[in-house]
């Protein structure tokens, strides 16, 4: 080889290794409402460049993403939050309307440019009011490097993101929760699989007790399910992950297994369940061997636990090739656990532990925060508030208050880290009357953090709610879940060998979670519960971490408030 050839090849390789590392994915995201049939009937729905659910967006590991978002809605402002991604260094590109940045105008576009840096099965979705409820989210998949392969086997994969569809939207869903008294949302009418459900028919009308007739799709309307093609004898992985407004939900498919390898990101124990329960704000994935009679089809279904359900099954087919997908399975579809059936449930996520070599929690912390769930009243307004406090969002973005130290654009008393040690919480508050805030808690860079959840009764009569909630900019250790109050003996059973990271966790009723984080990443970062309501009636809390230490926000993300006012003054604009 000469010389020459030889500088040429280095070259090559050097830029091929180069693109390969840092490579740039554009996207073009126009939002937009638009006219859709999701469950056959007609609805306005929140969607992007034309689709509803959005595009969805497959990234490498290590990958930059450059996503110009336009807000093409006539009246309204919107953001989209990267949900699981961890915006090291770009907090400022998390998508919380103010807190990491300024709701996007109408006719604006912002570019969202961070790096996704692990490999996992994400979404994303509005988090400005209760967009999401209006449809506003899609898929993000990031897959291992090319040429790196994942420790266990499959040959083909499936996605599949499940939500909830409400025929009321979501501007007056908003109004009911904060009329007074309030107005509940009710359950949903439909549940949806990658967008598609069926309200005034059902796909297994023959073999269910119902009134719904049978559904006469052809399988090319917006409504018909997305049928699940397989060969027989293969290892196939699905990918699911769960953006309701309000349904934690369950899914099974007829006579197989599903192996799960993955939840939230990150790899766990592999485990072996006939079905899997997934609440809003979690992703999985599982393993299924199409090691069944390769003549017959099955159902693949999702149902309503939790809460007592007033909506069908969501629906589809998973369908041997051998035979035709319109070939009926030979048996009803899989029937849901019984919503109240928590032992299933509790036993069910207990099962979810690190796979070995998962980086485990330091063995203490540095502070504990105990976070009180409650459901009160403000001035005969219902709320939900933590440590009495109801979550209101300040004008200005927290990042850009905190960072430039601004006075008077948030409450500067740090709300309360734990809550009186006599609250009974198997009853309705003695006083249920709760205060707004929008204090924040406030970490140094690095500090170890506890936080237990506790759930308690709600406002009135008996009752205590499941609560996913969701951590922005971090995932946390699992280090346990009990029933009843958090005692301090309680952390000597915490799991620090085999604590699954997750960046959702779950907090059954009358019980406790406890998960442990590092505060390593500089932003402000929304930790709040995953169900759309709740949020909006003022159910999350606010941390920051290492403000200082974040470099320069683009000032897009802070042309509103007061920090829009100080850059006005500075003839910035
Ligand atoms: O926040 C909620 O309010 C209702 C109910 O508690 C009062 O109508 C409900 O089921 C919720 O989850």
């Amino acid at each position: 080889m000469s010389l020459n050839t030889l500088f040429v090849c280095c070259i090559w390789l050097y830029l091929f290794h180069y693109s390969v590392e840092a490579r740039v994915r554009h996207y073009n995201f126009d939002v937009e409402y638009m006219i859709k049939k999701p469950d056959c009937l007609e609805h306005v729905v929140m969607g992007i460049n034309g689709q509803f659910p959005g595009p969805t967006i497959r990234a490498e590991v290590g990958d930059t993403l450059d996503i110009a978002l336009t807000n093409k809605l006539h009246t309204e402002g919107t953001v989209i939050h990267w949900h699981g991604i961890r915006q090291v260094g770009t907090p400022w590109a998390d998508g919380t309307a103010a807190i990491s940045q300024c709701a996007i105008n109408p006719g604006e576009t912002f570019h969202y440019r961070f790096i996704v840096d692990r490999p996992g099965t994400y979404f994303y979705h509005g988090h400005y009011g209760m967009q999401r409820a209006s449809g506003l989210y899609g898929s993000l998949i990031v897959d291992l490097p090319k040429g790196q392969n994942e420790s266990f086997h499959y040959d083909g994969e499936f996605n599949l993101l499940l939500s909830d569809f409400y025929h009321t939207n979501s501007h007056e869903q908003e109004v009911g929760l904060s009329s007074k008294p309030m107005r509940w949302i009710g359950e949903p009418q439909t549940l949806l699989i990658n967008g598609r459900g069926q309200f005034n028919c059902s796909v297994a009308a023959k073999f269910i007790n119902t009134t719904l007739p049978q559904c006469k799709l052809k399988g090319g309307e917006e409504c018909a399910p997305q049928i699940l093609h397989v060969e027989p004898n293969k290892t196939y992985r699905i990918r699911i992950a769960s953006t309701t407004s309000l349904a934690s939900l369950n899914l099974a498919i007829s006579n197989h297994k599903l192996i799960v390898v993955e939840a939230d990101g990150n790899y766990v124990q592999p485990f072996s369940v006939d079905d899997l329960d997934i609440y809003s704000g979690e992703s999985y994935s599982v393993l299924i061997n199409t090691d069944q009679n390769p003549k017959k089809n099955y159902w693949l279904s999702i149902g309503v636990r939790g809460r007592k359900p007033n909506t069908p099954q969501g629906l589809t087919i998973l369908n041997y090739k051998t035979i035709s997908a319109s070939v009926f399975p030979s048996s009803p579809p899989p029937i849901t656990p019984l919503w109240n059936d928590l032992n299933h449930s509790k036993t069910f996520t207990k099962k979810i532990i690190a796979k070995m070599g998962t980086p485990q929690p330091p063995e203490t912390s540095n502070r504990r925060i105990l976070l009180l769930n409650t459901q009160n009243s403000f001035n005969g307004f219902t709320k939900w508030s933590i440590n009495n406090v109801s979550l209101t969002l300040p004008t200005t973005p927290y990042l850009g208050s905190i960072k430039f130290k601004l006075n008077n654009t948030f409450d500067k008393n740090p709300p309360p880290e734990t809550f009186p040690s006599d609250y009974d919480i198997f009853n309705p508050p003695v006083n249920p009357n709760t205060n707004i805030g929008n204090g924040v808690y406030m970490f140094q860079l690095g500090e170890v953090i506890d936080v237990i959840l506790q759930n308690a009764n709600q406002l009135s009569g008996n009752g205590s709610e499941i609560h996913p909630w969701h951590l922005h900019g971090h995932d946390f250790w699992v280090l346990g879940y009990g029933d009843g109050k958090f005692n301090e003996g309680d952390e000597k059973k915490f799991n620090l060998t085999h604590a699954p990271l997750r960046n959702t966790a779950v907090i059954f009723p009358y019980g406790w979670t406890a998960l442990r984080f590092r505060a390593d990443n500089p932003g402000v970062w929304a930790f709040h519960c995953h169900i759309e309501p709740h949020l909006h009636m003022g159910m999350g809390v606010i941390f920051a971490e290492g403000v200082d230490k974040v470099k320069k926000i683009p000032d897009q993300a802070l042309a509103c408030g007061i920090t829009g006012k100080m850059f006005f003054n500075q003839g910035h604009y």
